[in-house]
């Protein structure tokens, strides 16, 4: 190792030059020969150059199935779990390198995305010249698994008796990689550029290799279209050692990586000489002790000993050297690691050998050298992936960025650039309604959740294994039974595919336009969390209403826009104006509607759905009472109509909770995906299956709950403490009461008679909800009203007297 005391900065260049690239030009020449020879003899090309190179007579390229079988007996356990905590680290801190997918909205309904997409044929080299370096094969194969790569093929130098090393072969299996070619140098980089019979071509080759190897990977990528991950030639080191460092330890991580081959290279600054000093002795004395002394002689008599006047100074020389290893051997190294601004790996402090790096602590130790660190990264996760972007414009966003690329396009003369712009605009401009144009695009664009749109459901144990085997292990179920009279110990069907056949054939739709829900509640709550984002965006609602939408919104965090119903509680003329002006994600129309008993008008709804670009409810809970068309038979015209219905009212099957949602068959799969698996218990499958089957009998019961009604209003008109008895077509009535309808109410209660207070609700001063009983119920209820209307008119007689 030479010493330089205070060189003088012009010098520093001089000092920085690598060995190998001396014979850069011969190297490069002999290189091009070998990549002719291979692409002229494919295989029998490379067992040539393994004979004349490798001293290796091959009956065959490929590692046998033979060789691979034998390779893990010849392994010591110790090696073995050695490796394998060295994969374990350097999984961990790899798959920790994975980016989620980024999503950014770059104007409104322009949504720009970036995916990590693994690189599909790769090739590693793992060098094996002078030593078979299994550890670069977990170096890089762990990447390339992670990744997930789908074609890994492994080249390697073979050893004088045609053999590879039995520890490559282990780490292969280990990591799953089953072709591994028998081929080093340049012939085996020239043999994955261009492929041989036996070598598949790849996309892009990995890994370290002495001056041959590093010219072929840069020739490949320069003249034969293949992508390489870096010039990670022969090893380096620059060890920054102040005078608190310890010179054994120095000297031992300079012959560490002294030993890797002759035209290997390291340096050590200091700015006290004494260190030096010391540090050379220990080289000497150390290398001494080498098995590989003969070659780390040589790389000394290319590497170097500088004493330079401070840390600053030492810094400089090292981020101009850009070494492949930097070790900060100082009390200070976090300080100076703060101003490293090239080196391919750093390792900090007194206890931190660069061996921790080259096998087990983690990081990767395929790394740019010969001064590559200043534009070069080691190898890492990255390496093996292509970021693809992605964008997708709503019509909003058609509209909104449209009018910047035309100007854009026209300015740079390129008029096809504006016209696929100016096609399309016109295109959304024509159509109808804004709906409509969102139609046209894709009518669930921007109503998605982002987060939903990029989770994966979970897969239930039923998901996977369908019916039933004989042996039933699966789900963690109990196989003995279970505790009570009937037996439920299976988990139910999580798609209830046997009720939504029954109910697809009675509503004339498909079984994939149907959801299920733990009553109507599950499918609100799920609709707002499927589209909004909580603490962002909104639903409206049209109060009086039902009250579990708002509900579900504050629920989820989302804001609720109120469009009130007008006095005879139908929809505001200026609606579909309002909502077409609105960012809401979905509109609730409760119809016919809770409280107020009234269908909504059919044409308001239907202008709704022509000019809203989110998703319309119509929530039909009471639709069997109604004498109108449900708005099912229009799923085929609104891709954005959800339709609700239930088996609480007329079915009368309230206590099931089961609740149906109809819609397109991709939105109902939206649904499906946010839903819990088992939403729907066996139980409850069970009976819905047994009321579907005795269909027949809704129309009866439903016709008694009508002449319920009439029977009601028939009665209830009669009575004076009864204002106006609002149009119902659902199984309840909305009254306003000329008296006090709380105190109604209370007294109603006294005589064991509950119904429902809505004096509160917006446009319903004064109003009680009366549901339609029995026939027994109704009297029992007309007469108590009865009653209670004349206290109510003896008490106001004696206020008179
Ligand atoms: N930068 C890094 O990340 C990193 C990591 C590990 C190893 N390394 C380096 O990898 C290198 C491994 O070198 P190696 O030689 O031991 O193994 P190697 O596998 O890189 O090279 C061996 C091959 O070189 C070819 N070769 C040798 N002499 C030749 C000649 N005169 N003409 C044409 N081809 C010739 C032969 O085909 C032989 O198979 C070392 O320099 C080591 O420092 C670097
Ligand atoms: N130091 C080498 C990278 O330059 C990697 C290595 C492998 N085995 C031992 N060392
Ligand atoms: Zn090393």
């Amino acid at each position: 190792m030479q010493l330089y005391s205070y060189p003088d900065p012009s010098t520093w260049p001089a000092l920085q030059q690598r060995p190998a690239a001396a014979e850069a030009p011969q190297v490069a020449a002999r290189v091009r020969a070998i990549f002719e020879q291979v692409r002229a003899g494919g295989d029998a090309a490379l067992l040539t150059l393994a004979a004349e190179l490798d001293k290796a007579t091959l009956a065959s390229l490929l590692i046998s199935e033979a060789e691979f079988a034998a390779a893990a007996t010849l392994v010591p356990a110790d090696l073995q779990a050695a490796i394998r905590q060295a994969k374990t680290n350097i999984e961990a801190f790899h798959a920790a390198q994975r980016e989620p997918e980024l999503r950014v909205e770059t104007m409104p309904g322009v949504v720009c995305s970036r995916r990590a997409v693994p690189v599909q044929r790769v090739g590693l080299y793992v060098p094996g010249g002078s030593a078979p370096l299994f550890s670069t094969l977990l170096m890089l194969g762990v990447p390339a698994r992670l990744a997930g790569c789908p074609e890994v093929v492994v080249c390697t130098p073979p050893q004088a008796d045609g053999s590879v090393s039995p520890v490559i072969l282990f780490v292969a299996q280990l990591l799953g990689i089953d072709k591994v070619v028998k081929a080093g140098g340049a012939q085996a980089v020239a043999a994955l550029a261009l492929g041989t019979a036996t070598v598949p071509a790849v996309d892009k080759i990995f890994g370290p290799g002495n001056r041959y190897v590093t010219a072929a990977k840069q020739l490949a990528a320069a003249e034969f279209g293949v992508a390489i991950d870096m010039p990670a030639g022969p090893s380096e080191v620059l060890i920054i050692a102040d005078a608190s460092a310890n010179p054994a330890f120095v000297a031992a991580d300079l012959l560490s990586q002294a030993e890797h081959g002759p035209d290997s290279q390291v340096v050590v600054l200091s700015d006290s000489s004494a260190v030096l000093e010391q540090v050379q002795a220990e080289v000497a004395r150390q290398l001494a002790l080498l098995p590989r002394r003969d070659v780390a002689a040589q790389a000394l008599e290319s590497s170097r000993a500088i004493l330079l006047p401070d840390a600053n100074s030492m810094l400089e020389f090292s981020n101009q050297y850009a070494p492949e290893h930097l070790i900060l051997a100082t009390d200070n190294a976090d300080a100076l690691a703060a101003q490293v601004t090239n080196a391919g790996s750093v390792f900090l402090g007194h206890l931190t050998p660069e061996a921790v790096g080259d096998y087990a602590s983690g990081t990767n130790h395929t790394l740019p050298t010969s001064g590559y660190a200043r534009q070069y990264s080691g190898v890492s996760l990255d390496s093996f992936v292509k970021k693809i972007t992605f964008q997708r414009l709503s019509a909003q966003g058609l509209q909104v960025i449209g009018p910047v690329v035309e100007t854009m396009a026209e300015a740079e003369g390129l008029a096809a650039h504006a016209r696929a712009v100016t096609l399309r605009l016109a295109a959304l401009n024509s159509s109808a309604s804004p709906a409509a144009a969102v139609t046209l695009a894709n009518p669930y664009a921007g109503l998605i959740r982002p987060s939903v749109e990029r989770m994966q459901p979970y897969s239930s144990a039923r998901d996977e294994f369908e019916g039933m085997a004989p042996v039933m292990l699966d789900a963690n179920e109990n196989s003995l039974g279970s505790v009570g009279p009937d037996d439920f110990s299976r988990y139910p069907d999580p798609h209830q595919r046997a009720i939504k056949a029954d109910l697809a054939r009675l509503k004339g739709v498909a079984p994939n336009q149907i959801f299920l829900g733990n009553g109507s509640d599950e499918a609100i709550d799920l609709l707002v969390r499927l589209t909004c984002t909580p603490g962002q965006d909104s639903i409206v609602i049209c109060p009086p209403t039902y009250g579990m939408y708002e509900v579900a919104a504050n629920l989820n965090d989302v804001r609720v826009e109120r469009l009130p119903l007008n006095a005879d509680f139908q929809l505001p003329p200026d609606a579909a104006e309002k909502l077409a002006a609105s960012n809401a994600k979905l509109v609730f129309l409760c119809s016919p509607n809770n409280p107020t008993g009234n269908l909504l008008a059919q044409e308001a709804i239907e202008t709704i759905l022509r000019n809203f670009r989110g998703l319309v409810v119509v929530d039909e809970a009471y639709a069997d009472f109604a004498d109108a068309p449900s708005w099912i038979t229009r799923l085929a015209e609104f891709p954005r109509l959800v339709v609700m219905q239930t088996f609480s009212k007329a079915w009368g099957l309230a206590g099931l909770r089961l609740g149906v949602a109809y819609a397109s068959a991709q939105l109902i799969a939206y649904l499906d995906k946010i839903k819990p698996p088992y939403n729907i218990s066996a139980a409850t499958q069970q009976h819905a299956l047994a009321a579907l089957a005795a269909a027949p009998q809704l129309p009866e019961m439903r016709a008694e709950l009508l002449d319920g009604r009439r029977w009601l209003v028939e009665k209830l008109a009669q009575l004076a403490i009864v204002e106006h008895i609002f149009p119902s077509d659902a199984n309840f009535l909305l009254v306003r009461f000329t008296v006090d309808a709380t105190g109604v109410y209370d007294q109603l209660r006294s005589r064991g008679i509950v119904v429902r207070n809505r004096t509160t609700q917006p446009g319903c001063a004064g109003c009680l909800r009366l549901t339609v009983g029995t026939a027994e119920e109704n009297v029992q209820l007309v007469q108590a009203l009865t009653e209670i209307g004349a206290e109510q008119s003896s008490v106001a007689a004696s206020h008179i007297q």
